[in-house]
Parts: C-alpha cells; sequence; structure tokens
C-alpha cells in the first residue's frame, strides 16, 4: 500500500458500498443557486434508498449526475468503489450495462417504431451478444417482469402504461445490472397499477440482489420500497434515516409536510394502501425465499 493510501481508500479497498455520493454540487448556470447543494450518501449492495422531496429540490438532478447526464460542478461519485465523477464517454459506455435508469413516463420513453424486442435487446446488440443469446435474454427478462414472450413482437401503442413501465423495467434488467436509478418510475401509473409495479421491482431485488435509488415525490411510495430515505429539500440534505425512523418518527417540519402532502391526502385512504403494499412486501419476500 503506497504511503499516499488515505484510511477512506484503505475503508474503499475492503467493502465499497455499490454507490457513494460526496459531497455533491451541481449548478445549471454560473451565477445561479446550486441545484444540488453539497448532497451525500451511499447505497449498499442490494440496498433501496429513497430520494425524496418537493418539486424542484433537486431529485432528478442527483439521479442525472449519477448517470453522467450533467455535469457535476464539485465533490465525487463512486461507483462500486470507481471514481466516476468525470467519466469519460468511453468509460461511460462501459458503465451502462451495470448502471441502468426507468425514468416516469412510460410513453414517451419507448420509440413507437421499435418492436418491444428491439427495444429491450438493443443494449445487447451495441455490446455484440449474438442475436440467439439476445433472443433467450429478452424472453427470461420478459418472463421477468411478467410479460409473455410474444410481446417481443409487438409494439409500445399495444401496451398500457403499465405494462409499458414493465417493458422499461425489462429493458434496464436485460444487461444484468447492479444498480438502477428509478425516477419517478411509478408517479405516472394509476394507483394498483403502482401497487403491481412496486411489488416487481421489490421481488426482482429479492431475486438478484439488486440496488436501488428510487426517486419519488410520494412518500407512501418511497415507503413501500426503500430501506433508507433521504431528505431533500432546495439541493440539500435535510433529514435521513431508515424508512421506519424517518416515516414513524421524521425530524424535520418539511419531512412531515411532505408526508402530509402525499397525493394520497385522505389518512384512513393512506393507511389502507400502506396495508396493501405491506401485504404485497411479504407476500413478494415469501416468492422469492
Ligand atoms: N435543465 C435545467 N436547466 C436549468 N435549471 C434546471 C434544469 N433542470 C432542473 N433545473 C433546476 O434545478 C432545480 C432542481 O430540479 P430537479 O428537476 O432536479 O428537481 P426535482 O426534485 O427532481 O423536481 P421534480 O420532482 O419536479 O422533478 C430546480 O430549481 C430546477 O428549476
Amino acid at each position: 500500500m503506497s504511503a499516499h493510501t488515505t484510511t477512506e481508500d484503505r475503508t474503499a479497498a475492503i467493502a465499497p458500498p455499490l454507490l457513494e455520493v460526496r459531497n455533491l454540487v451541481v449548478r445549471y448556470g454560473k451565477n445561479t443557486a446550486p441545484a444540488v447543494d453539497d448532497v451525500s450518501f451511499t447505497i449498499g449492495q442490494g440496498e433501496t434508498l429513497g430520494l425524496i422531496g418537493e418539486s424542484g429540490s433537486g431529485k432528478t438532478t442527483i439521479g442525472r449526475a449519477i448517470l453522467g447526464l450533467v455535469p457535476v460542478a464539485s465533490g465525487r461519485i463512486l461507483f462500486q468503489g470507481r471514481d466516476i465523477t468525470q467519466a469519460s464517454a468511453a468509460q461511460r459506455r462501459a458503465l451502462r450495462g451495470e448502471l441502468r435508469a426507468v425514468f416516469q413516463d412510460p410513453y414517451s420513453s419507448l420509440d413507437p417504431r421499435q418492436t418491444i424486442g428491439q427495444a429491450i435487446g438493443e443494449p445487447l446488440r451495441v455490446a455484440g451478444t449474438s442475436r440467439g443469446d439476445r433472443l433467450s435474454r429478452i424472453t427470461a427478462v420478459l418472463d421477468a417482469v411478467g410479460l409473455p414472450a410474444a410481446s417481443a413482437a409487438r409494439y409500445p401503442r399495444e401496451f398500457s402504461g403499465g405494462q409499458r413501465q414493465r417493458i422499461a423495467i425489462a429493458r434496464a434488467l436485460i444487461t444484468d445490472p447492479v444498480l438502477v436509478v428509478c425516477d419517478e418510475a411509478v408517479s405516472a401509473l394509476d394507483l394498483s397499477t403502482q401497487a403491481q409495479v412496486l411489488n416487481l421491482l421489490a421481488s426482482l431485488r429479492e431475486r438478484s440482489e439488486l440496488g436501488y435509488l428510487f426517486i419519488a415525490h410520494d412518500m407512501a411510495v418511497v415507503e413501500f420500497l426503500a430501506q433508507r430515505i433521504v431528505v431533500l429539500n432546495r439541493g440539500r440534505v435535510v433529514e435521513e434515516g431508515t424508512t421506519a425512523e424517518v416515516v414513524g418518527n421524521p425530524k424535520e417540519h418539511y419531512t412531515r409536510v411532505l408526508m402530509a402532502a402525499s397525493p394520497v391526502p385522505d389518512p384512513d385512504e393512506q393507511a389502507r394502501r400502506r396495508e396493501t403494499w405491506r401485504a404485497l412486501r411479504a407476500s413478494a419476500a415469501t416468492d422469492a425465499a
């Protein structure tokens, strides 16, 4: 070990977290306030971190910085111990298999001219995977998200919003990623479809030790999936802890307001929804065992 190795580096060499964001700052203009201001968090292997905050608090910007879609002003992003803060285009391409994303809009995220098989198989085609291997992998991921193999020959317009989001998840999974950034991945779906897709994400995580950065503005949705939660306000972390801590005993008034502003304002309805999702989570865990 060189004389320049720091204690931090040694710790990382033993067990690097899946993702480590350190003192991240992102600005959209030189003279504007940072959209993300000194944000730090880690995600362990197979862990789901929920990122919550009101509109404009910087959630999407953090996801985009991790995916290399916006430049980082300062701070560091480490993926499995590797510094990817200033990764080159070639380094980003090499990361594409391990680090994937699912975005909000299931209608605009698929090219209407591509079949589902083409859309899902695209990352493998780019990587030079043979046609035969591609087809069997497409069938396997369609099965994993609960869609029949015949869906591969069909077009996006033939699917509902919930089915399209399953297709987007299949496309994220096809490369066997270790981390998926889900940015408002269920927000555009109706309640029962949300529950189905959340349940799917939970069962995929149990099966393959997948980590998620789960970005949402709805606390009830985050509560269902996340083991830990980071609360953002105006680009800064105002609270973080385990889901039980943040939801059960929020320290900040801002967090309580966020919880009260859930899209389901009726407390009885919220309680029913939580119960349904708890039951779904329990059944997902049983299925995975
Ligand atoms: N492309 C951009 N150019 C300039 N400013 C931007 C851009 N994208 C986001 N911002 C600003 O950065 C801040 C954080 O936005 P961001 O989209 O990350 O927040 P968010 O928490 O994801 O919001 P929402 O829940 O509405 O998606 C906001 O003030 C927003 O106006």
